[in-house]
């Protein structure tokens, strides 16, 4: 971590929720609380030819693209300094056969076994990192039986001759494997298009952005910018403020869009990280699910406005009075079509806070005035 978050920022165990991101000293808006570079990233999907398979950029094929010698049809980089990077970390002769014998198989979802490869290859390359992903929340559950997947996956990477080497490499290690990266993982996103679905187009794990929890109305927003032809670093992540907040607060990020109603917010946090969330934004909404027969209809309508709904509406007393939250969604969720990202100030200046918003989905930038609203303690309008 670098020296600015380790001064900003506390790694603590939280009670009920293993470790937590707790601030050290009060936070401003736009505040950057942590950037870092990723120890793994793979792909979400099979490799594709136009994207570099070292930094996932989109690879401009009207000029001289770069291929592995011995899968020259499938991986591609878009520079000779992402070709050396890869050869020597996450394209070994070793990763690459097995990247290759996975493409002629024509997986229906090949991202787990590209993790797995990605994974037992960095035991072999970066061992300080593969005992980092080690130590990383998620283990195999005891109490039940190995599902049918992990068994499938594990056979997969035993067919693909795994060097003798690989850190222990047997099934419940492949098992401990898959379930830390289900709860660590961070999805690398296609640009946003109006009109378009949205694609994950790779996923990536970070040392320390590991242990942000969740809240279903978080305080810091993560933001990335896989397309930036600035740095080499374009998979960075950056965690920012979503608004102030004091000393000993709990940094949480959303693991999914804000927007979501309470069901599927619910059922993700369940099945894919193993609790049932029950922060301010739950408290209410379960509520609302307990109103009658129509709950869920209740619900979705509820939802819906959150979604779609004008800055009037949240902000009318009704909307108050239906759902306290309400001006989190006004104020700090883009109201694009389609986008429902999350709005954070951009870093302050020179102590000063910037009154340029950006969203992290949608990449829009606004100034403070064309968003309403008036701000409450934390920067979330609460019961009154
Ligand atoms: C990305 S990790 C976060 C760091 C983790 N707490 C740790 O100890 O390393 C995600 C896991 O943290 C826990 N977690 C995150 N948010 C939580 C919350 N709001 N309530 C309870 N557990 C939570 C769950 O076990 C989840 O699978």
């Amino acid at each position: 971590m670098a020296d600015t978050s380790k001064q900003m920022l506390e790694i603590r165990e939280i009670e009920g929720r293993g470790r937590g991101v707790v601030a050290n000293r009060s936070i401003k808006a736009g505040e950057v609380l942590l950037k870092e570079s990723p120890i793994l990233v793979y792909s979400a999907k099979p490799l594709k030819s136009d994207l570099c398979s070292n930094c996932f950029r989109k690879l401009n094929l009207s000029s001289s693209v770069l291929s592995c010698a011995s899968c020259s049809s499938q991986t591609f980089f878009c520079s000779p300094s992402c070709q050396s990077t890869a050869m020597t970390s996450s394209h070994t002769p070793w990763a690459c056969q097995a990247l290759k014998a996975i493409g002629s198989l024509a997986l229906d979802d090949s991202s787990d076994a590209h993790f797995l490869i990605a994974a037992y290859n960095m035991s072999l390359v970066s061992p300080s990192h593969f005992q980092i992903l080690l130590s990383l929340e998620g283990s195999m559950p005891t109490d039940t039986l190995p599902d049918q997947r992990t068994i499938s996956l594990h056979s997969l990477i035993l067919s693909l001759s795994p060097p003798q080497s690989f850190a222990g490499f047997s099934f419940d290690l492949t098992a401990a494997l898959l379930a830390k990266d289900k709860r660590n993982a961070f999805a690398l996103m296609e640009p946003f298009q109006e009109d378009g679905e949205r694609n994950v187009r790779a996923y990536a794990i970070y040392p320390n952005a590991s242990f942000f929890n969740h809240d279903c109305l978080p305080n810091a927003a993560r933001f990335d910018y896989l397309e930036s032809d600035v740095s080499d670093h374009n998979t960075d992540i950056i965690i920012r403020a979503i608004h102030d907040f004091p000393q000993g607060r709990e940094i949480c990020l959303s693991y999914f869009p804000v927007n979501w109603n309470y069901a599927d917010r619910q059922r993700r946090l369940v099945e894919d990280y193993g609790f049932t969330c029950d922060c301010d934004r739950c408290k209410v909404e379960v509520s609302w699910k307990e109103d009658g027969d129509d709950n869920d209809d209740n619900m979705e309508e509820n939802e819906e406005e959150q979604m779609v709904g004008s800055e009037d509406e949240y902000s009318g007393a009704q909307g108050e009075a239906d759902f306290p939250h309400a001006y989190f969604f006004v104020r700090y969720v883009c109201d694009r079509d389609n986008c429902g990202g999350t709005l954070a100030p951009l870093p302050p200046s020179e102590g000063s806070p910037s009154d340029v918003i950006e969203c992290n989905v949608c990449g829009q930038l606004r100034t403070e005035d064309d968003v309403d609203g008036t701000e409450g303690e934390d920067g979330v309008m609460v019961d009154q």
